[in-house]
């Protein structure tokens, strides 16, 4: 495989009224930035064939949901408290917020000591490039589609050019020039100049990696040390540190919650289910749902499939994104013999891993698989978290991927205790055909996943330019979309979300006052959405982990589901084990204040975090 990781530098936009009217027009298109499956820019309410509703100049909430949504989608690394911001001040106007985040983020640059004119002029003229995405092939015009420009607000951040920005500039950069690197399939050698004799300029990324600072941020030390910066200006930090492209099982292991495993079936058994996925995937759908008045679809086809004849009925039930799916289809033979490889594997490694009191106990099995057929290098899913519905708490998913290679890009939302500065940072994972990805816990909980549209694919024997994806996941008994975990409204709870009812449902409701609840991920993409403020209830996952760790009797493994329910824990829970941290997360979900508060984290990620294979590109 020989991808490339290339940036687009689609200078079209390079002054703010051709942004803006740029910028307005993709408004006017929304498209598949906003179709990732669960994605947690998407308030379910609104995406429900039954819910669906008109902006309603009357619900204050929807339109400013509406609109920070819109501003989300464009300044997609912002964080959220700008955005409020800007809408704040411009009255809630689109308008105006729009050349009020790109000023205010100009004027910032007033904070910083330029003394290299001419590092920085070229630097200004770059940052002013937007990224702009490629249309859909030409070959495919019924999807073509207007992709969202987005621009990173971070690209119009101020370059660090003086003494004392540069020390904070300097941690992990990138030589000025010749930070490509040729990278190939298993070939994580990269032809990275380490030249940094002289002054080193920085690279996109390096700019990318440039965000306004918090008060509370932990990571400003180096920026502090400017005493002439006074303390009320707005610092700046380096977050995320720079995209890591991993080749290797071992490299993915130690960056991530993943295990990955090449030439995971017998060859022959790859491609006869490649070819079975690839005939059945002709009848496979695109997920559509209502985005802001305007019916959007999915850029890929998926499927559900189950084992057994009560699994069927249940997936029936699920909602994709709020809309009723296609009937499962009961487990292809192949399918079914694919099942047993990937069980016994998951199963075996399971036995050298510390299983949280909240995961399934025992063995796991793969009841139930939703698949997915990308057709070429535009087609993607975005950023999202696997929802928790029918999958309950701490799920393990067991990813084949079949046909071409494509990157499974992951970033982590919750910051990592050990490793704050890592939050954000984006990890992508080649995934030739054959290969298994293990999701462990807590990857659905902390993370998100998304796989990229890609400039070009290296077409498979079998499958030319299209890429089969099998998730196998384990329905849990007693877990259903009734019981969906549902995260409140944008800019409060996203990325964190509790159980809805769940006291109820395990018989445990009491008091207010320590609701059961576990940390995860965004799955109130699901189907249930009744939750209001005070029911979505946010425990901050440590906190419930510790919870867990302090019961008797946990370390043992002790079975976490007794009929149902979590008894173990109700003694325990007390109220300071509950946390409400809706205050202090950015709108998508990363909550990049909380890194103090965090105390242990998952044993997955616990090793050393080195950047592998660093890059200045962006695969979009
Ligand atoms: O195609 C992939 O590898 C990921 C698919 C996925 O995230 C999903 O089905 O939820
Ligand atoms: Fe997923």
């Amino acid at each position: 495989m020989a991808q490339h990781a290339t940036h687009s530098n689609d200078n079209k936009h390079d002054n703010p009224t051709e942004l803006k009217t740029a910028l307005r027009s993709s408004i006017d298109h929304p498209v598949s930035t906003f179709d990732a499956a669960d994605s947690n820019i998407n308030d379910p309410s609104r995406n429900t064939n039954s819910h669906k509703k008109s902006i309603d100049n009357s619900d204050k909430d929807s339109e400013w949901d509406f609109k920070m949504a819109t501003l989300f989608s464009i300044f997609e690394s912002t964080s959220g408290h700008v955005l409020r911001e800007a809408l704040r001040a411009s009255n809630g106007d689109l308008d105006q917020a729009i050349p009020w985040i790109l000023s205010h983020n100009s004027s910032s640059s007033n904070d910083i000591d330029d003394t290299n004119s001419a590092t920085n002029s070229a630097k200004t003229t770059e940052s002013a490039k937007l990224t702009s995405f490629s249309a859909s092939p030409s070959s495919t015009p019924a999807r073509k589609k207007q992709k969202l420009i987005q621009p990173r607000l971070s690209l119009f951040m101020p370059t660090p050019t003086s003494s004392s920005s540069l020390s904070v500039f300097k941690q992990g950069i990138s030589p000025a020039s010749g930070h490509r690197q040729q990278t190939s399939h298993g070939n994580t050698n990269s032809s990275v100049d380490d030249d940094t004799s002289s002054t080193p300029l920085p690279s996109l990324n390096d700019r990318l990696r440039w965000k306004e600072a918090t008060p509370n941020d932990t990571n400003v030390s180096t920026a502090t040390t400017d005493t002439s910066t006074p303390s009320s200006t707005p610092l700046v930090k380096l977050k995320p540190p720079k995209p890591l492209i991993l080749y290797n099982p071992e490299d993915v292991s130690k960056h991530c919650p993943c295990t990955l495993i090449f030439n995971v079936l017998d060859k022959d058994l790859a491609n006869r289910l490649l070819e079975a996925m690839l005939t059945d995937s002709e009848t496979w759908n695109r997920n559509r749902w209502w985005l802001f008045e305007r019916m959007v679809e999915s850029p890929h086809k998926t499927s559900y499939f189950a084992e057994r004849d009560d699994d069927m009925e249940e997936v029936a039930g699920w909602t994709y994104n709020g809309k009723q799916q296609d009937p499962p289809r009961r487990f292809l033979p192949e399918m079914e013999e694919a099942k047993l490889v990937v069980r016994r594997i998951v199963n075996e490694l399971r036995k050298q891993r510390s299983i949280h009191p909240y995961e399934v106990q025992g063995d796991w099995n793969c009841n139930v698989a939703a698949v997915n057929h990308y057709a070429h290098s535009k087609e993607s899913v975005g950023f999202h978290a696997d929802k928790l519905t029918y999958l309950g708490p701490r799920p393990t998913i067991g990813s084949l991927t079949l046909g071409v290679t494509r990157f499974f890009r992951i970033r982590k939302v919750i910051p990592d205790a050990k490793h704050p500065d890592t939050a954000g940072q984006l990890i992508s994972i080649a995934l030739p055909h054959n290969s298994l990805c293990i999701m462990w816990p807590p990857m659905q909980e902390e993370w998100k996943h998304e796989i990229p549209p890609v400039p070009t694919v290296t077409p498979h024997p079998i499958s030319g330019t299209a890429r089969i994806n099998i998730t196998f996941r384990l329905r849990r008994e007693g877990f259903s979309p009734a019981d969906t975990p549902v995260w409140s409204k944008m800019g409060q709870t996203c990325g964190q979300f509790s159980w809805v009812d769940m006291e109820q449902k395990l018989g445990l409701a009491s008091s207010s006052s320590s609701p059961l609840a576990v940390n995860g991920g965004d799955g109130g993409g699901g189907g249930h959405n009744g939750g209001t403020e005070s029911r979505a209830r946010t425990i901050e996952a440590t906190a419930a982990r510790a919870a867990v760790k302090a019961l008797p009797g946990s370390e043992d493994q002790t079975p976490e589901i007794e009929g149902g329910v979590l008894k173990h824990l109700r003694s325990s829970q007390s109220p300071e084990h509950v946390v409400d941290y809706s205050n202090h997360l950015d709108d998508k979900g990363v909550a990049l204040d909380l890194a103090d508060e965090l105390q242990d984290d998952s044993v997955a990620l616990e090793q050393q975090w080195e950047p592998i294979d660093e890059v200045d590109t962006n695969l979009e």
